[in-house]
């Protein structure tokens, strides 16, 4: 038999066994020194080796039923898109105690992780007050209709605008799905917006005396809870699975319908590892089952948004929001010529006043945690700079009470690297040390002291380290114990504020001239969400965004709500210069003590790739290899090198026959590569 192993190597590993074992079962085999888990992917009459040379399995996992042939086909295409060896893309899809040898061998193992996970007595699922369902609008009924009425496949492409109730959709579709016996996955951007949905999709979905049986999976979890969820889900027991982008790799043996929310969202992306889309797999694995892909956002990819165009995908459109208010007025605020207190116009501190006083929540978006982006010498001009990375160490007040004296430490956002705050200049002994620029703890400390009787939270990576700590923060917001949220991207999407009146975006332009080619695409996206953010329930909402650049095509596109013009103008911009989605990309990634050392290994790398594809006939554009742009890294420096083609399969056929060959061009050196394809930044 065949055996796909978590090491990287390409090809399978050859095993005996004295009894026949089916494709899909875990075995536990003998590998150099070590014992693995492995799966069996191929069962030959003729053993590629002889018997002999052949080491025999150790033990048949047989806990569980085989691994489905369509899982396996789903595994088997992630591994060749991505060009990713099947066992490293195949167990590290599967909850962890399904692939440890020490979860079956060993004094603790007893049964094994399965048995001891049906030996737990089941948490009785809380009740949850059903939530009376609002009746469809005409344009959410329509939705409605046409996607249950798909046969076999179909990709949707659900553009609503925010507000506009697509989460409503969702319900409405999935519903036939249940009642026929079928299973639903939803697949959610982030665990932040598991509870709100959860409790939609338990209180809404099945029946009213039987709701559907709900599993939830995010990389949150602990280990076991995990493992539970999943089993829930491949034994067919769940019949929703709502979960990130990890829960695409679960096995769904009646799955008729998936959901993926907020589709544009760059989280869909795994960022290391095997770095597939979630997205893009579930429109694969729609294709492939049969069934209805449902993708929805009120900003879609500009991927998503040219499927739709070409009629690839079918479009369907909410184009009003579902409660009887309107989108909100957006008003920019031209920064060149006022003179800003703390960073924030009159103009957006009267509007918080004036929502305080009717009691209405306000938002404060600013994408960048901390106190200060860097500390800086007054006299000399020296500023705080990783000792480890090519960046600045950022300003962060220690966790803690607020108010004068509190602790403050250097931090780098790129390794992690902690250190206090010099008591003097380092260069040339002055004391004057100042904060420069502004994070998400200094406006919240600046918002204090503007509006001393306001109630204000912050919500970013720093304040929702600790495990639960974030869904208490949003709890807050929600019971209206929060009168002005400042925070990050995190709070900018999906959620459903029923109070938020004003949204006041702070240092926008910071995205703006980024060199990634998406950026201007991501700005759009997140400005055009967190301005939805407001006046979802009340009326009069109300977005006030600061910039020094108010005549950029981007701000102007969001004053008129205007996807659709922004969609227009960005995809023939990238027709013309050939970018994606008219082209398709991959990046080849090094890294190396020494920058020299990863350019020669990509440089030699172009040179192999130019032969190969010569040899295929493939049409590819390779770039030239630079180095990242925040090239050191805990002392690593790191380059890259951009392969691109007008023809996906061009692309893919060349990838398939340059990666086997990598090795020859790391001949000598020390550099380590990984290969990303359909990459999101570049
Ligand atoms: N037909 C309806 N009548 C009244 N209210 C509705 C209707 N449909 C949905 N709603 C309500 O409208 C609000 C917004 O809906 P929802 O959160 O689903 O919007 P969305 O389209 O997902 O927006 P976003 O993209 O901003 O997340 C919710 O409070 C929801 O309960
Ligand atoms: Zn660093």
């Amino acid at each position: 038999m065949r055996v796909a192993l978590d090491v990287p190597l390409p090809g399978l590993f050859d095993y005996r066994s004295d009894c026949p074992v089916a494709v899909g079962t875990r075995v536990i085999v003998p590998f150099g020194r070590r014992r693995m888990v492995g799966v069996v992917v191929e069962t030959p009459a003729v053993p590629a080796l002889a018997e002999a040379s052949i080491k025999a399995v150790e033990q048949v996992l047989d806990d569980l039923p085989p691994l489905p042939a369509d899982w396996l086909a789903l595994a088997g295409f992630a591994a060749q898109y991505y060009q990713r060896p099947l066992g490293e893309v195949m167990l590290p899809a599967l909850p962890a105690s399904l692939r440890k040898v020490s979860a079956y061998q060993g004094p603790r193992s007893a049964g094994g992780p399965v048995q001891r996970s049906d030996k737990r007595r089941p948490a009785a699922p809380h009740a949850v007050a059903a939530e009376p369902a609002p009746g469809l609008n005409a344009q959410q009924a329509e939705a409605v209709h046409a996607i249950t009425a798909i046969q076999g496949h179909r990709t949707v492409l659900l553009h609503g605008v925010t507000g506009s109730g697509k989460t409503e959709v969702y319900l409405h579709a999935a519903q036939p799905v249940l009642q026929r016996g079928g299973q639903v996955l939803f697949l959610v951007p982030e665990i932040n917006l598991t509870p709100q949905l959860e409790q939609s999709l338990r209180s809404r979905l099945g029946w009213p005396d039987a709701p559907a049986a709900l599993a939830v999976l995010h990389s949150g979890l602990a280990e076991g809870e995990r493992l539970r969820a999943w089993l829930a889900a491949q034994r067919g027991q769940a019949q929703v699975l709502l979960g990130t982008r990890l829960s695409i790799f679960t096995p769904l043996p009646r799955l008729g319908l998936i959901i993926v929310d907020e589709e544009h969202d760059a989280s869909y992306k795994q960022q290391d590892g095997l770095r597939y889309s979630a997205r893009d797999l579930a429109v694969w694995l729609g294709r492939d089952r049969g069934i209805p892909v449902v993708l929805g956002s009120a900003t879609p990819s500009l991927e998503s948004w040219y499927h739709a165009e070409r009629g690839h995908y079918l479009k369907l459109t909410l184009s009003q929001r579902a409660r009887q208010v309107e989108l909100p007025a957006i008003r920019l605020v031209d920064t060149r010529r006022l003179a800003l207190q703390q960073g924030f116009s009159p103009q957006l501190l009267e509007a918080l006043g004036a929502r305080l006083e009717r009691g209405e929540q306000s938002l404060i978006f600013l994408n960048r945690r901390g106190y200060a982006p860097v500390l800086s010498c007054a006299s000399c001009g020296w500023v705080s700079q990783c000792p480890r990375c090519s960046a600045y160490t950022v300003l962060h007040r220690a966790a803690g009470r607020m108010g004068a004296g509190h602790r403050q430490r250097l931090h780098c956002h790129h390794c992690g690297y902690q250190a206090p705050v010099p008591a003097a200049c380092p260069d040339c002994g002055d004391q004057d040390l100042r904060p420069m620029g502004r994070g998400t703890q200094r406006v919240e400390e600046h918002l204090a002291e503007f509006f001393p009787q306001a109630r204000i939270a912050r919500i970013d990576a720093d304040s929702t380290r600790r495990k639960g700590s974030a869904a208490q923060l949003f709890a807050q917001v929600h019971a209206g114990q929060v009168d002005i949220l400042v925070g990050t991207q995190m709070v900018a999407k999906g959620h459903d504020f029923t109070n938020l009146g004003l949204v006041g975006v702070l240092n926008a332009d910071a995205m703006l001239f980024a060199h990634d080619f998406r950026a201007p695409e991501r700005l759009f996206a997140q400005l055009m969400q967190v301005a939805g953010r407001a006046g979802r329930h009340v009326r009069g909402g109300e977005v006030i965004v600061q910039t020094d650049y108010p005549e950029q095509a981007v701000y102007q596109a969001l004053l008129r709500h205007d996807y659709t013009g922004f969609a227009q103008y960005s995809l023939a911009e990238r027709e013309s210069i050939g970018l994606p989605p008219y082209a398709y990309q991959a990046l080849l990634t090094a890294e190396a003590r020494e920058l020299a050392v990863a350019l020669e290994f990509l440089g030699r790398a172009r040179t192999l790739l130019q032969e190969l594809a010569a040899e295929c006939g493939a049409a590819l554009s390779l770039y030239d290899p630079i180095p990242l742009r925040v090239v050191r890294v805990a002392n690593i420096e790191r380059a890259q090198l951009l392969v691109e083609s007008r023809h996906r399969p061009s692309l893919q056929a060349s990838l398939a026959r340059w990666m086997p060959r990598l090795p020859d061009a790391a001949d000598g050196l020390r550099v380590r590569y990984q290969l990303e394809v359909d990459p999101l930044e570049i």
